[in-house]
């Protein structure tokens, strides 16, 4: 993070156990407001947990998580989940229509959406509005994940939590996603954290990257250091000779 950017989460000495097992080990670092920092690693690296803290659904067993400045423990969970939108690799529907999908974070709320908005919703992640009456369970994968990620914008997060949102998709909609992605942070300005197994995906379109091991944070700077890591693990790692 370069000295005129902002920290918009900060991790200060994040230590996380979950079953007498130390996961995540003395986290300390910041995502920048604003940009897309990708998160790297290999399995069982710790990623999806320290996702888990940034939304709320773990807590840290020691250390200071903040958002915006503010404690994590002072968000009260409606506007932690304003605050921080999340999609998931397997961009999970309720039964219904893509609108009844796409309201899903107002209804929990007790409210509905204005028809304008959710159309305006789909045409930012480049869905016809003529979608919003169709059964979601019939779209392709690329498509749930769009109505996905439409969702996630309907309470206008200040941060995207994305977890391998393009692994299980063709490199048509991976690409789609990727360049929605791109179009989000800048239209809205949102901070993006993609964790990622595909590093030529990191270095296409992260700003910044972290690389996990083992729990701990290895490295961190411009993406670009992933061509030219210094750690010894982190150099096999993006050889591919890690798994
Ligand atoms: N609640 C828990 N109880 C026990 N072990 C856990 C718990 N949550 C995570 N772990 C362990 O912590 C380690 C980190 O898991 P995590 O899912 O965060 O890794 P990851 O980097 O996201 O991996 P992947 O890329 O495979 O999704 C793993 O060894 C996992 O088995």
């Amino acid at each position: 993070m370069n000295t005129i950017e902002k920290p918009i989460v900060e991790f200060m000495n994040v230590n996380y156990s979950a079953d007498g097992l130390h996961i995540l080990k003395d986290i300390s670092g910041s995502f920048p407001e604003g940009k897309i920092t990708t998160l790297v690693g290999p399995s069982g690296a710790g990623k999806s947990t320290l996702f888990r803290l940034c939304n709320g659904l773990s807590s840290p067993s020691s250390g200071e998580l903040q958002l915006k400045g503010k404690s994590i423990h002072e968000y009260d969970p409606i506007s932690l989940r304003k605050n921080v939108g999340v999609a998931l690799q397997s961009a999970t529907m309720i039964k219904g229509t893509v609108l009844d999908n796409l309201e899903l974070p107002l209804t929990l709320q007790g409210q509905k959406i204005a028809l304008t908005k959710a159309e305006e919703l789909l045409q930012d992640v480049g869905l016809d509005e003529s979608f919003l009456y169709r059964n979601a369970q019939d779209l392709s994968g690329g498509q749930r994940q769009k109505l996905s990620i439409a969702r996630t914008l309907v309470n206008k997060p200040k941060i995207l939590l994305l977890d391998e949102v393009t692994s299980s998709l063709d490199r048509v909609s991976q690409h789609d996603i990727e360049e929605l992605i791109v179009k989000i942070n800048k239209k809205y300005a949102t901070t993006i954290i993609w964790i990622t197994h595909n590093l030529d995906q990191a270095l296409k379109i992260g700003h910044y990257t972290w690389v996990m091991m083992e729990g701990e944070v290895i490295e961190t700077g411009e993406v670009s250091i992933l061509h030219h890591p210094k750690n010894e693990r982190v150099q096999q790692f993006v050889k591919g000779e890690l798994e």
